[in-house]
């Protein structure tokens, strides 16, 4: 028998070495037990699509899968109508790590989940089931306990779900947080932008169009003059802003001068810093229109501004690690790794916790918001590539938990985000 010549240092990182080999392959194993279950349960989000804030039939579907899994104490309506919370949590005593899983499941007015929430809904909790999974099989080898928290998170598309949470607290206690946005390639990262929507209304008068204009005020020239004015600001804004906007009013009928006009503009910077200079230029436009028309002018913004996302190196580097010893091909495209993509309501969560939130491919080259990718996003085809990701995520929550010094750079690195943003902020 040979005999063991390593220092016990050695020997307690070979048996941790060991121990997170093991745990990860019990990772893949039951996220692929649990395959048929998962696949039905984005299935039937994907079929019935909601939009945001009224997906009480995907909440609804959740909480049941959960309920169904054995172990998880399930919160139904969790702060908010359709938000819901699972948790599981290892027997013991002492420090307790709290790994976050976030499901999104809103869909789009039109073109049902051409995002492809029914397959983040689908991952997270995916990843919550494998990390449980795990972990059991590791009960008093593990240097933490743990609780694995599944939060489900409405109204992304719209109002941003995930910011109210914020408000409520339904963050608390997370040490850090996990979930992957299904896209074209793979990415541990895609540059997501702060947004903040806003509304334009101008009142006017009526009057018959032809028989005396004159006694009108026309609001879809305000209207107009409001989208001209938008666009004419354009050719003036950095290159990496983006405002884009529709009119949702825009009269009745020719012979009636319209006397009441809506726009919905979506206003973007790389940083949310940025925002209110953006804003302050924006708001010249709408309300120019209003002088140059004799409109009145209501500006409304919405309820939540979405921040842009605090990136945490050592959450990237861990998930790529394991998304390529799973297969995973990460883009290595600069146009796509430096050019905006859209905006998240995770961006404000990063500032609370630390958190990753990256792509995957699911097996079309469709883009997003777009028919073909609600095709692609119900395709049995993205299941595999969906439930990979979800072991990625899972295996990259068990490096943190197996590692103590890997959780203590996401933890350093957070700060220095956060510091970094601060002084960025103040140079504005
Ligand atoms: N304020 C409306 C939110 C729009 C969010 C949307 N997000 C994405 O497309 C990417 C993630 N789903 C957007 O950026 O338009």
């Amino acid at each position: 028998s040979s005999s063991n010549t390593n220092s016990p240092q050695e020997n307690k990182m070979s048996e941790s070495g060991e121990l997170l080999t093991e745990l990860k392959d019990r990772v893949s194993r039951s996220i692929d037990g649990a395959s048929a279950e998962l696949h039905e349960l984005s299935r039937d989000i994907w079929s019935c699509p909601e939009l945001a804030y009224q997906e009480s039939r995907a909440h609804d579907r959740l909480v049941a899968f959960f309920t169904h899994e054995q172990g998880w104490t399930v919160d139904a309506r969790f702060k908010l109508e359709t938000a819901f919370r699972a948790v599981w949590r290892t027997g013991g005593v002492g420090e307790c790590v709290n790994v976050g899983f976030l499901c999104e499941y809103d869909a789009l007015p039109g073109i049902g989940h051409a995002c492809g929430h029914n397959l983040i809904a689908e991952v997270g909790a995916a990843a919550g089931l494998g990390l449980k999974a795990a972990l059991e099989g590791a009960q008093g080898r593990l240097p933490v306990q743990v609780q694995i928290t599944v939060l489900g998170t409405p109204a992304e598309e719209d109002v941003g779900g995930k910011v109210d949470l914020l408000k409520e607290g339904a963050f608390q206690g997370m040490d850090v947080v996990f979930m992957a946005h299904p896209s074209k390639e793979d990415a541990t990262y895609l540059p997501c932008v702060a947004e903040h929507d806003v509304t334009i209304k101008y009142h006017g008068k009526a009057s018959h169009a032809s028989s005396y204009p004159w006694k009108g005020v026309n609001a879809l020239d305000a209207a107009v003059l409001c989208y001209t004015n938008m666009s004419v600001l354009r050719q003036q804004m950095r290159p990496d802003w983006r405002v884009h906007g529709v009119i949702k009013h825009g009269g009745l009928k020719p012979n009636i001068i319209p006397d009441y006009t809506e726009l919905e503009y979506y206003l973007r910077t790389p940083t949310r810093a940025e925002l209110p200079v953006l804003k302050e230029k924006a708001e010249r436009c709408f309300r120019s229109a209003a002088v140059a028309t004799g409109c009145e002018v209501e500006i409304q913004y919405a309820r939540n501004a979405f921040d842009n996302i605090l990136r945490i190196p050592e959450l990237e580097q861990l998930f790529e690690r394991n998304g390529k010893s799973l297969g995973m091909d990460f883009t290595t495209d600069e146009d796509v790794l430096t050019n905006e993509s859209g905006s998240t309501d995770f961006g404000n969560v990063t500032f609370v916790v630390p958190g990753i939130h990256s792509y995957f491919y699911i097996g079309s080259n469709a883009l997003n918001h777009t028919p073909e990718y609600t095709v692609a996003a119900g395709d049995d085809k993205a299941q595999f590539f969906t439930l990979r990701t979800a072991k990625a995520l899972a295996m990259t929550a068990l490096d943190l938990l197996l590692q103590p010094k890997a959780m203590q750079r996401v933890k350093q690195e957070f700060i220095e985000a956060k510091l970094k943003d601060e002084k960025t902020s103040s140079r504005i």
